[in-house]
């Protein structure tokens, strides 16, 4: 299909799940809702309301927020102003800057208009012999995707201005949005109406705050409370057959005094409540990095941990903090305005801190302790609410925390200790900023008088070096296989795809593997739309999730997506990190990210928990280059196939000494305090440290 068709195939759409239900409710004649029963209504339908808003977000799937009668699907790009041609991938779409560090020539191999498919001659991975140079992991190259995910990412300090959140999923230059009005007039799901001037009664005034609610569209979505039965706390999926391959995992730990590992959840010796929580949760055995970081955090020591995609992070660090907690005697906090809590987690994104969110919900059930979570996009009344009812453990994701902050909501002077998950995003150029005042803001004990925490599957030496200032000079770094390294439950196939045959290929990709539930990744929050209308017009049930959906669309999505009646997820790197989703047993870069640490993020939504998956990556010759060495490595280090076409390409822009460095530079493969002279041990789990190689040596983890 060219793409001058496309006009005509949308005039007839068969979006089917891709529509909110409340729309297609609106729109189907069939009791599903999947049939249209009348084209979408012309722009004067869309003044007020729910229409209005409603209609919004269609034609934003079609004409990027412009008048559909004008422009409907442009033959070749997008004329939404921002200069961005689609198919063209200019990739300079100021709003969705994932910007490529390409630092390579782009030499040749792109055949236009046809799929240049992969080449059958492949070779057995076994050691690389490539050292590759890292694509650019985000260091200069802030994610707007997440700056997008909260109104505060490198817009002024702390109490500075931000930069109004967009007012729906497409520029929102047509039709301005409701929420941003603050008049209200709609009632939507979960949402509140907005009266007067939206000053609230909550609202602490705090001077020189500026935030949602005084810049910009005042969000007013309000989530829907989880589910509170005990089946639905407890609710979790199977582990898999991969599960038990965990305890031959080769385990680092390095730095002074460290403590030895758990082997066993008894030998832990938690409280009897979480115990038995761990236990509903379906919990039997420890993974490796929870039997290395539970005896480091127990002992009140800092911890930077890297672990694969997937492998029990999360419960890593919220255990042994919630079993310190109620050790300590901790108190049940009462409804105050102002609530002091003992414990921040800060993630990049909204799904991914409710996910935390709810994980630290199940295993402290039936204590004292509240853990409470706040996240952009949502009414900011609604968080402050939240928190006064009570919180220990707060869950935020940066620039809410950093408003509650800014207006009083909450106190820092009890805080002992500091989440970072995802840290090496947390502290690149994109929220790093935001970490640092957080450290400094006024209450926050110093990093001696609390613990910090972090977790991540990658983590770059730069940024390793960037924690430094948040983590005592003794911290305990525990990397759990290959720091960097691919899941190896994900079987990993790259494909030699051209740009132009991307789409063709999706589709025989997705006919191929039937209902599974796949997650196709896109590099632009425009691209995750087109290609999810695409999907769904050839009659593949899809939804999308990026950074200009508004949350209630985002939160929908992902439902729709879990409950799989949408089994294709087409999302940009907003969901590339942390979400833990069942049954996902495919993963499709249709686009490959910008840097290989994404990469790994992006593979690491199939293939969790010992179960296994299918990652398959569209490789444009035209302007994935860059990736060609660093791919190469992991795919070899995960003893996957490497593809003869792609030996070649990475031979050709082999640039020995990229990235800086005689060693591997791909990965950060170690801590970087390797001139450190202390202790280190190297271990499996259940082996002694004597039996396991010399941890000194990188090429080990070879
Ligand atoms: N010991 C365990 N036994 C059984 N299931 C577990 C265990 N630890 C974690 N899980 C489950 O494994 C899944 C993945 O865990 P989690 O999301 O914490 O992984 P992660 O390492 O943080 O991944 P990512 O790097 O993608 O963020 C979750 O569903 C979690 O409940």
């Amino acid at each position: 299909m060219g793409d001058e068709d496309w006009e005509a195939e949308i005039i007839t759409p068969h979006l089917s799940s891709y529509v909110p239900v409340f729309e297609k409710d609106r729109y189907s004649s069939g009791a599903n809702g999947d049939t249209f029963s009348k084209t979408p209504a012309s722009s004067s339908e869309m003044d007020d309301g729910p229409s209005r808003r409603d209609h919004h977000f269609m034609r934003s799937r079609f004409a990027s927020g412009r008048s559909l009668g004008n422009r409907g699907f442009p033959s070749n790009k997008l004329e939404d102003g921002d200069g961005a041609g689609f198919w063209g991938e200019s990739n300079n779409d100021g709003e969705d800057n994932q910007t490529r560090n390409r630092g390579f020539s782009r030499r040749g191999g792109f055949q236009d208009g046809n799929a240049s498919e992969a080449s059958s001659s492949s070779r057995r991975g076994g050691k690389g012999g490539f050292r590759g140079g890292r694509g650019g992991f985000g260091l200069g190259s802030p994610n707007s995707e997440y700056e997008q995910d909260e109104g505060t990412q490198r817009t002024g300090g702390l109490f500075g201005p931000r930069r109004p959140a967009p007012s729906g999923p497409g520029n929102g230059d047509v039709y301005p949005s409701r929420s941003g009005s603050g008049r209200g007039g709609y009632k939507g799901l979960n949402e509140e109406v907005i009266t007067g001037s939206g000053k609230n009664s909550w609202k602490s005034g705090a001077e020189g705050a500026e935030s949602e609610d005084t810049q910009g569209p005042k969000m007013t979505y309000v989530p829907p409370a989880p589910p509170e039965d005990e089946d639905s706390i407890f609710a979790h999926y199977q582990t898999g057959i991969n599960f038990d391959k965990y305890d031959s995992i080769l385990v680092e730990v390095s730095g002074h005094d460290v403590p030895p590992a758990v082997l066993t959840f008894e030998e832990a010796n938690l409280c009897q409540t979480l115990t038995s929580n761990i236990a509903k949760a379906g919990y039997t055995k420890l993974t490796p990095v929870q039997k290395y970081s539970i005896p480091v955090v127990l002992a009140g020591r800092d911890l930077m941990a890297c672990a694969q995609t997937g492998s029990g992070k999360t419960a890593a660090f919220l255990l042994p903090i919630l079993a310190n907690m109620m050790r300590d005697g901790i108190t049940a906090s009462r409804f105050r305005e102002l609530q002091e809590p003992e414990c921040i987690i800060v993630a990049p994104t909204r799904e991914l801190i409710n996910q935390i969110y709810l994980e630290a919900r199940k295993f402290s059930f039936g204590t004292c302790v509240r853990a409470v979570v706040i996240y952009g996009g949502t009414q900011f009344g609604h968080s402050v609410r939240q928190i006064a009812q009570g919180c220990n453990v707060l869950c935020a994701t940066p620039g809410r925390l950093m408003d509650i902050i800014g207006k009083e909501k909450i106190g820092l002077r009890q805080v002992r200790y500091l989440v970072l998950d995802e840290a090496d995003r947390m502290l690149d150029m994109g929220f790093g900023p935001e970490m640092k005042k957080l450290i400094s803001c006024p209450g926050m004990p110093s990093k001696e008088q609390r613990q910090t925490l972090m977790f991540s599957a990658t983590f770059p030496e730069e940024i390793q070096r960037l924690a430094g200032e948040f983590l005592k000079p003794d911290y305990l770094f525990v990397a759990v296989g290959q720091v960097g390294g691919a899941c190896t439950d994900v079987q990993q196939t790259v494909l030699q795809v051209g740009q132009y045959a991307k789409r063709e290929k999706l589709v025989e990709t997705l006919r191929s593997t039937g209902d599974e539930r796949t997650m196709v990744f896109v590099e632009t929050k425009k691209k995750a739309d087109f290609i999810a209308t695409f999907l769904c017009q050839e009659k593949i049930s899809t939804t999308s999730i990026h950074g200009d959906r508004e949350q209630r669309e985002r939160e929908q999505a992902l439902g729709d997506f879990r409950c799989g009646k949408c089994p294709v997820l087409v999302a940009t790197s907003v969901a590339a990190r942390g979400l833990d989703i069942e049954n996902v047993q495919h993963v499709i870069n249709f686009d490959l990210p910008s840097t290989i640490d994404e990469y790994v993020h992006r593979i690491g939504r199939t293939g969790r928990c010992g179960n296994t998956g299918r990652a398959v990556s569209f490789f444009d010759p035209e302007s994935d280059r860059h990736l060609a060495q660093p791919l190469v490595k992991i795919l070899s280090d995960a003893q996957q196939d490497v593809p003869a076409w792609l030996e070649e390409i990475a031979f050709s822009t082999y640039v020995p000494g990229f990235s800086g460095g005689p060693r591997d530079s791909v990965f950060a493969s170690v801590d970087t305090r390797k001139n450190y002279q202390g202790k280190s041990t190297l271990n499996t789990a259940g082996f002694s440290a004597s039996q396991a190689p010399n941890p000194a040596d990188d090429e080990s983890w070879d």
